[in-house]
Parts: structure tokens; C-alpha cells; sequence
């Protein structure tokens, strides 16, 4: 028998389950979320100071099961030989995003010490140069909001849609409201990721008045991450296996891997959970820490996402083991580690990926990790590839990750991206390889050398 997972029910088998008083809000509610930060806070939070408001960044209905079980989930943790699962208490309140008054208010409040984001890299809405487009429709109508609200007026029923037109808009009222200091920590796969928000709030805020500007210049704090753990979306299984394993029917758990990282860099004006106590580190510079986790395990990623299904793989497990995509992992990875520094130890991660990837039972599709793959590609392998032609070599493995996105387009076979109808209409050109090496970086479609790698890439995939 199974019993339905809430607060009350957790605290009858024993477990204290007063929610802790909000301090953070999250914007993304999504699995990573809940495998990650909230882990974290969980793990080192025993004065149970530090509860989280987490919201949906864009479905409505991933906050409802959540919300029925007072914000609980089982994590079950999947060793590639078993499964560990545990209930985190660290989510107090799960709420759809666009709910009027709720993600607004959290942010403005004095209490909320850090705000984190996992809404997907799509979901900041930056263009190919990493900069906020004031002019997308959908962040020109939150600014009309913002400079209405910075005008005096409430929102009342109006919530911005984009994530960072809500923390704008959370910013400019908790500045009215003479809020204090916090902190912004994008966990989100993108290199300098709180430099790149920091940027984007304070065009937004220029665009609303001087007195926003002033406030996100003097009292908010951008925190740089580097977030690791495998966590794939959840199956229905994974319901059953929860209720297997802890007797709880759990509505909402999430599976990940043993593995975990995290890295930061920034200050926290408001405090933050004592989270180095779970293992984060907190470092000056954190460009070596993201480009190895963002070239290594996420390049290899994006190289298996298009070049797997090109051979039948649905996904990483069964990727990496086939060792034509294994040979252009490691000359991708080859290529990758002479342009990190040698103190990361990169054999030794090199290595450990290898075994995370090979986890058969973690079960990663390539569909999902080749969404938006022409935002992740300029992160993932662009750079490798200019390092390497800047060295005076190929970069024939990066180049192959870039062919096999670029066959996959021509084919018309890539997961969804948010600039689709461009990379199709960039595929379907005559010369479709300069075009869509265009889309990914401008100036490697000048550079023949680029160009000619890759299509020798490209031509070597057709013929096999
Ligand atoms: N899953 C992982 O293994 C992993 C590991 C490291 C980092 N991440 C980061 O976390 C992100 C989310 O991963 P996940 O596994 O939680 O995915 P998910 O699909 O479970 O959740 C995504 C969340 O982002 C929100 N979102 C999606 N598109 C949005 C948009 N356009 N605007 C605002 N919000 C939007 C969704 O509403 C949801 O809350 C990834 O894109 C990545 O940047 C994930
Ligand atoms: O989450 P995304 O969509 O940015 O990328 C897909 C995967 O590469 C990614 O989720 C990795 O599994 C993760 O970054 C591991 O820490």
C-alpha cells in the first residue's frame, strides 16, 4: 500500500517537516531544479532557515502535482548499481509562474535573499551574441510593464513572461519598497551565465529608469555558476519505482546520477545556505571550471544528440557505446583538453564521464539534450573549434559535432530550437554549410579553413 506524500504524512512517519520561512526564490521548475539547488539546501540546511518558492518558468502545469504534495519529491539517486531515494523538504511552495501577485511579490520581499534560475538557455532570450534584444516582442512588452510599475502603478493582474522581465519587475518593487541586497545565481549551461544576466538586467533596468539601474548597480549581486548533475526528465516508472522502493505514491519525483558539482563565483549580500558543506566551492575565477564542464561532458553531449540517432541511438548509453561515436567523443575531447589548464586533472575527468555517460540505467535521451541546439553548439564546440584553428590545426572533432547538428538540419530531423525556421531555411540554402556555420558564428563562415573542415566532416558522415 502506498501512502499519498505531503507534509502532514511525512511528519506522521517521524520526519520534521515545518516548512522553512522563504528566503529563495527559483524561476524553473523544472527537474534540474530539484536535483540540484534544492538538493543542495536540503543537504546542509538543518536549521531549516533556507526554504525555497520555486516557479514554473513556462508550463503551467509542472507546479500542480508538486503543490499537492506542500512542495515535496523524492530524489532517487541511480547508481549504475541501484537506486537510493530520499524526500527534500527544501521546496515550501511550487507555483505556476504566471500566477498574478505570487513570483513578483517573492522577489520584492525583504526576506528573499537569492534569486536562482534554471529556465533553460533559450530561456533568457539572448541573441547569437549573447546580448538581451530589447526589441523581441516579448521582453519590449514586459518593459512596457516595468516602466508602468516604476511609474507607481501595481501590477495587479499582470505577470512579465519572460524570466528576466519578472525579476526586473520583482527588482523595481522590492527598490520601492527600500528592499536589501540579494543575490542572482543563473544554474543555467552557459559560460559567464551571471555576468551575461548581470549585462541584460542592467539594459532592461536602463530602458525602465535611472533610479532601477542605480538599484541593480549598488545592492544586486550576480553570481557566476557551473552546474553539474545528469538528471533526465521524468518517466511514469519512475513513479513506481518510487512507490516501490519508499512506499510513498510521489506525483512528482526526480531521477538523477550520483554525481554532482557546483561552482560559483560571486558575492551574497543576503546571506546564502551554507551549501560548500554538500561539496559546492566557491572560486575567483570560474572560467576554467565552466569551460572543461561545458566543453567536456556537454560538447560530448551535443556531439552524441546528432550524431547517435544519425546511427540509431536514442540515447547516451547507447551512444557512447558504439565506438564510432566513441572515437569522435575522445578527438573532440582530444582537441578540448590542449586548450585547459593542466592542474583540472582533465584525464581523471575525462575518465569519470566516461563512466556517468556509460550509467546504463540512467536514462538520458539525445532527443532531449539536442533541443535548442544552435544556442548550446556556440557554448559547446564553436569555441573548441576557433581554439584549435587559432593553434594552426583542423578541429576536425569539433567540427564533426557542428557537421552532424548541420546534417541533422538538412535532413530536418532536429528536436525543437527556438530559432527553427532560420537554421531550416539556412539548411535549405545552396550553400547550406557556410549559412548555417553563419548562424552559429558569423565570422567562422568568413574563415575557410572553418568551412572546410566541416564539410569535409559532413561529407565523411554521408559516405559512412
Ligand atoms: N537536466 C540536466 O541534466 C541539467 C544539468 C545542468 C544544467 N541544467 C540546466 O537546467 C536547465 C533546465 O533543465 P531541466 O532538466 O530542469 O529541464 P525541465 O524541462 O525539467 O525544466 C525546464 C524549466 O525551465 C522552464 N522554461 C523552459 N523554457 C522556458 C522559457 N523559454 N522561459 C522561461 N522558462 C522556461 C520550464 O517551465 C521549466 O520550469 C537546462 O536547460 C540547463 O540549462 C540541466
Ligand atoms: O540541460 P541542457 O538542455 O542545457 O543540456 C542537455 C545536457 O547536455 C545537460 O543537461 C547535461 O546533462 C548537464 O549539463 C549535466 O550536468
Amino acid at each position: 500500500m502506498t501512502i499519498p506524500l505531503t507534509r502532514s504524512a511525512l511528519a506522521a512517519s517521524g520526519v520534521a517537516t515545518d516548512p522553512a520561512p522563504e528566503r529563495i526564490v527559483h524561476l524553473g521548475l523544472g527537474a534540474f531544479h530539484r536535483a540540484h539547488q534544492a538538493s543542495y539546501t536540503d543537504a546542509v540546511d538543518v536549521e531549516r532557515a533556507w526554504g525555497i518558492a520555486a516557479f514554473t518558468g513556462r508550463s503551467a502545469g509542472a507546479a500542480a502535482p508538486l503543490a499537492a504534495q506542500d512542495g515535496l519529491y523524492s530524489l532517487v539517486v541511480r547508481g549504475a548499481g541501484g537506486d537510493s531515494v530520499s524526500v527534500m523538504r527544501s521546496i515550501v511552495r511550487a507555483v505556476d509562474g504566471s500566477t498574478p501577485d505570487q513570483v513578483l511579490s517573492a522577489i520584492a520581499a525583504p526576506a528573499t535573499a537569492i534569486v536562482t534560475l534554471t529556465v533553460t538557455e533559450a530561456g533568457y532570450r539572448f541573441g547569437g551574441d549573447g546580448t538581451i534584444e530589447l526589441a523581441d516582442p516579448v521582453i519590449a512588452s514586459d518593459l512596457v510593464l516595468a516602466r508602468r510599475v516604476a511609474g507607481g502603478a501595481r501590477p495587479a493582474g499582470s505577470v512579465p513572461v519572460s524570466a528576466l522581465g519578472r525579476i526586473l519587475v520583482g527588482l523595481e518593487l522590492r527598490r520601492r519598497a527600500g528592499g536589501p541586497g540579494l543575490a542572482i545565481v543563473p544554474c543555467d549551461n552557459m559560460p559567464s551565465n551571471g555576468e551575461l544576466v548581470r549585462q541584460a538586467l542592467l539594459d532592461m533596468a536602463d530602458a525602465v529608469s535611472d533610479d532601477l539601474t542605480r538599484y541593480v548597480t549598488d545592492v544586486v549581486s550576480f553570481v557566476s555558476t557551473s552546474v553539474d548533475r545528469i538528471t533526465p526528465a521524468t518517466r511514469d516508472a519512475d513513479i513506481a519505482t518510487v512507490a516501490e522502493l519508499s512506499g510513498w505514491d510521489d506525483r512528482a519525483p526526480v531521477v538523477t546520477e550520483p554525481f554532482s558539482d557546483w561552482v560559483l563565483s560571486g558575492g551574497f549580500p543576503s546571506g546564502r545556505p551554507a551549501w560548500e558543506q554538500a561539496g559546492a566551492r566557491i572560486v575567483d575565477d570560474i572560467r576554467p571550471f565552466e569551460r572543461r564542464k561545458l566543453w567536456l561532458l556537454n560538447g560530448a553531449h551535443s556531439l552524441l544528440a546528432y550524431a547517435g540517432p544519425a546511427r540509431g541511438h536514442e540515447t547516451v548509453h547507447e551512444a557512447i557505446a558504439d565506438a564510432a561515436c566513441r572515437a569522435s567523443v575522445e578527438r573532440f575531447w582530444d582537441e578540448a583538453e590542449a586548450h585547459l589548464p593542466a592542474d583540472l586533472d582533465v584525464p581523471a575527468y575525462r575518465a569519470a564521464l566516461l563512466e556517468r555517460f556509460e550509467n546504463p540505467r540512467i536514462e538520458h535521451r539525445l532527443a532531449q539534450i539536442g533541443r535548442d541546439g544552435s544556442m548550446k553548439l556556440r557554448v559547446r564546440a564553436v569555441p573548441v573549434l576557433r581554439a584549435e584553428l587559432a593553434a594552426g590545426r583542423s578541429g576536425e572533432g569539433a567540427a564533426s559535432a557542428i557537421a552532424a547538428w548541420m546534417d541533422a538540419a538538412a535532413l530536418d530531423t532536429l528536436p525543437p530550437d527556438p530559432a527553427e525556421e532560420e537554421v531550416a531555411a539556412a539548411a535549405a540554402a545552396r550553400d547550406s554549410s557556410r549559412a548555417l556555420l553563419g548562424f552559429l558564428d558569423p565570422e567562422l563562415a568568413d574563415d575557410s579553413a572553418a568551412l572546410a573542415v566541416v564539410e569535409a566532416s559532413r561529407r565523411a558522415a554521408v559516405s559512412g
